[in-house]
């Protein structure tokens, strides 16, 4: 039997998500979502063939797995009314939000919930993100391996112990793929500033990306390593690398990190 799953919240993540789980064979008859917007609702009824609902209850009701996929802001309000039925039906509750914990979200669907907290990221759209995964104590064994083959729809998973580090996940994966954007819009610039077309400089850009992001993952070579095999000594790559150091890149990519994690912190801290 395919198992039932509700979103709750029918925006980019969960769109991503279901767009992995319908490549992957799930039923759509299966897939339940609860959207608000109309434009949306019909959208993802039309690409996948999902039940949507304008309400969140409709679509929870039943279900055996909810995946809560709207904004931290509306977590609260969404969870206390879908309590009731929480607490009448106990399903697996794995929710996607940034800097809300497990305690805060059980606390707020009436207590007693195996809840998972997830943290993929956007390149999931393409199956191709990474999810850092977290369970409370409420959640058995079963419920675990149900959550991990749920988000490895969009990429591999990694199980994190210790809930405080989620944090640290959602800055460095979660908010990562920004980060790369921003390397590459520098990257084009300058680019560009050194006399190339737009459209070339993009070009060799987003293939340098690839291509280095494809050597990291598929040669079992430290970054350190593949990048000591570019930098020919006295050459041009030696001459960027002493300037990016010079400037302080590795302690501005702590620095930026250290914010993330710390403004994921505060977010967990708000919803206290
Ligand atoms: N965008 C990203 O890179 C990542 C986002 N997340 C998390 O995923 C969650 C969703 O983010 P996105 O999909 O980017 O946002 P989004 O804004 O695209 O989607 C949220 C959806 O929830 C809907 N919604 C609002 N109130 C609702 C209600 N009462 N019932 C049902 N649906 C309701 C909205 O209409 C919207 O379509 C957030 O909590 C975010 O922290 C997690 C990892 C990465
Ligand atoms: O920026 C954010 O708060 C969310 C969480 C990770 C990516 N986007």
């Amino acid at each position: 039997m395919t198992l039932s799953i509700a979103f709750i919240g029918g925006g980019n993540m969960a769109r991503s998500l279901i767009g992995g789980l319908a490549s992957r064979g799930h039923k759509p008859a299966a897939l339940h979502v609860a959207e608000p917007v109309d434009s949306l609702r019909e959208g993802l009824q039309s690409d996948f063939g999902v039940a949507a609902y304008g309400s969140a209850a409709a679509a929870a009701d039943g279900a055996a797995v909810w995946v809560l996929a709207v904004k931290p802001q509306v977590m609260r309000a969404v969870c206390e009314e879908l309590a009731p039925l929480a607490q009448a039906q106990h399903p697996l509750v794995i929710s996607v939000a940034a800097g809300i914990g497990t305690r805060q979200l059980d606390q707020w669907l009436g207590g007693g919930q195996a809840v998972v907290r997830a943290m993929p990221n956007t390149p999931a759209l393409l199956g191709a993100g990474i999810t850092g995964l977290f369970a409370n104590p409420a959640t058995d064994d079963a419920g675990r391996e149900r959550s991990a083959a749920l988000l490895h729809a969009v990429g591999p998973t990694v199980w994190i112990d210790d809930e405080a580090r989620m944090d640290a996940v959602t800055a460095v994966s979660g908010s990562g793929p920004a980060y790369v954007f921003l390397l590459a819009e520098a990257m084009t610039a300058a680019g560009i500033r050194q006399g190339l077309a737009p459209e070339a400089a993009q070009a060799l850009v987003t293939q340098t990306l690839l291509g280095a992001a494809t050597m990291l993952s598929q040669l079992d070579e430290p970054a350190e390593v593949l990048r000591a095999r570019v930098t020919s000594p006295g050459g041009t790559t030696q001459a960027a690398i002493e300037t990016f150091e010079a400037g302080g890149f590795r302690a501005l990519v702590d620095s930026a990190i250290a914010a993330a994690t710390e403004r994921g912190r505060q977010l967990s801290a708000a919803h206290d």
